[in-house]
């Protein structure tokens, strides 16, 4: 199993380092445009394999994509991260272009890839590859929906105080500062609602911490985070590359479930082999499908900046 990781950035090195730890791809191609950028990363990771006992081959490569050839996943991570007081989608005159170039390049040389969208404002980036590529739209996942719903998982375990391997919830929508939809309702600790353990007031609190959750480490870090993402991408990686059917929410493309059509947006999917392989429909209730209606409104007026003719 090969997997290419355009952007030897923040994201993409700490996701090459989560892939190697779980030791299940033969190799991970860092790719990047800063000279020798990608080439030391992937030496100084190397280092620690005999430290933590993986097998994997982390190759670097500046804008060389013949090293790409014949990858099986690619992870777009490449672009520039926002800075404290920014939103994502500010991000997206610099970003569309990369995101454009890169993965005509990552298909040119691996044109059987599936792809990973993670450079923001990711769901729009998502959309962008699928209008500007011929893969199918289950070769395509925008990564967003894992992370939130990480995070979401984070404040719950927070708030009632226990182990966030004790909480489940789930982050649908769009992967922006106001266009979350964590979805309180059906959030459990062991499956018992976490209604029975925390106040409303509690529980909305946790939404709206959740849904500032990349804002709020961007102040403090003066760029945006990179562990809980890294980690993220490897999952959504692990699950295609092991064929593992499992869920997650993730940015796909959308062709009447849940009423939406043509945009890019976050919902529970089963990634196996073949990237996408169903689109989970939930039975929101009223107030929730409104909100994911308000948040693809966000997600569609940010589409609609993208040049689609260039
Ligand atoms: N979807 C998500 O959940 C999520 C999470 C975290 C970050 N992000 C986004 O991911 C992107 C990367 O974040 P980061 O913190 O790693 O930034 P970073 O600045 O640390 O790394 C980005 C890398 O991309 C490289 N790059 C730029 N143009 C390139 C090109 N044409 N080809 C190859 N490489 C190129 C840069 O040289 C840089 O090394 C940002 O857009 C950020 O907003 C998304
Ligand atoms: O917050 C950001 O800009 C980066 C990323 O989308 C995140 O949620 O961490």
């Amino acid at each position: 199993m090969k997997i290419t990781i355009v952007g030897a950035g923040a994201v993409g090195a700490s996701c090459a380092e989560y892939i190697a730890i779980k030791n299940f791809a033969s190799e991970v191609v860092l790719i990047d445009i800063k000279e020798d950028y990608a080439e030391g990363k992937a030496m100084d990771l190397m280092q620690t394999a005999s430290l933590l006992g993986f097998d994997t081959r982390i190759v670097g490569s500046t804008n060389d994509y013949s090293k790409t050839a014949n990858s099986d996943i690619a992870v777009i991570t490449s672009g520039i991260p926002r800075k404290p007081g920014m939103t994502r989608e500010e991000l997206i005159g610099i970003n569309a272009d990369i995101v454009k170039s890169v993965s005509s390049s990552i298909l040119e040389h691996s044109p059987n890839a599936t792809i990973i969208v993670v450079s923001n404002p990711m769901d729009t980036m998502t959309y962008l590859v699928h209008k500007s590529t011929n893969l199918p739209k289950n070769k395509i996942i925008g990564m967003g929906g894992a992370l939130d719903s990480a995070r979401f998982k984070y404040r719950l375990s927070e708030a009632l105080e226990c182990p966030a391997s004790d909480v489940d919830g789930m982050v649908i929508g769009g992967h922006s500062d106001t266009g979350m939809v964590p979805l309180a309702r059906l959030a459990t600790r062991n499956s018992v609602p976490v209604s029975k353990f925390i106040s409303e007031e509690r529980l909305d609190q946790v939404s709206e911490d959740t849904k500032v959750g990349g804002a709020t480490l961007t102040k403090m870090l003066g760029t945006s985070a990179w562990y809980a993402p890294g980690a993220a991408v490897s999952s959504l990686v692990q699950a295609i590359a092991c064929d593992q059917k499992k869920m997650f929410p993730c940015s796909a493309l959308l062709e009447g479930e849940y009423g939406l059509n043509d945009l890019c947006i976050g919902v529970p999917v089963i990634l196996g082999e073949n990237g996408i392989e169903e689109i989970v429909e939930l039975e929101l209730n009223d107030a929730e499908k409104a909100k994911l209606k308000e948040s693809a409104e966000g997600v569609t007026k940010t589409n609609d900046l993208l040049d689609l003719k260039k």
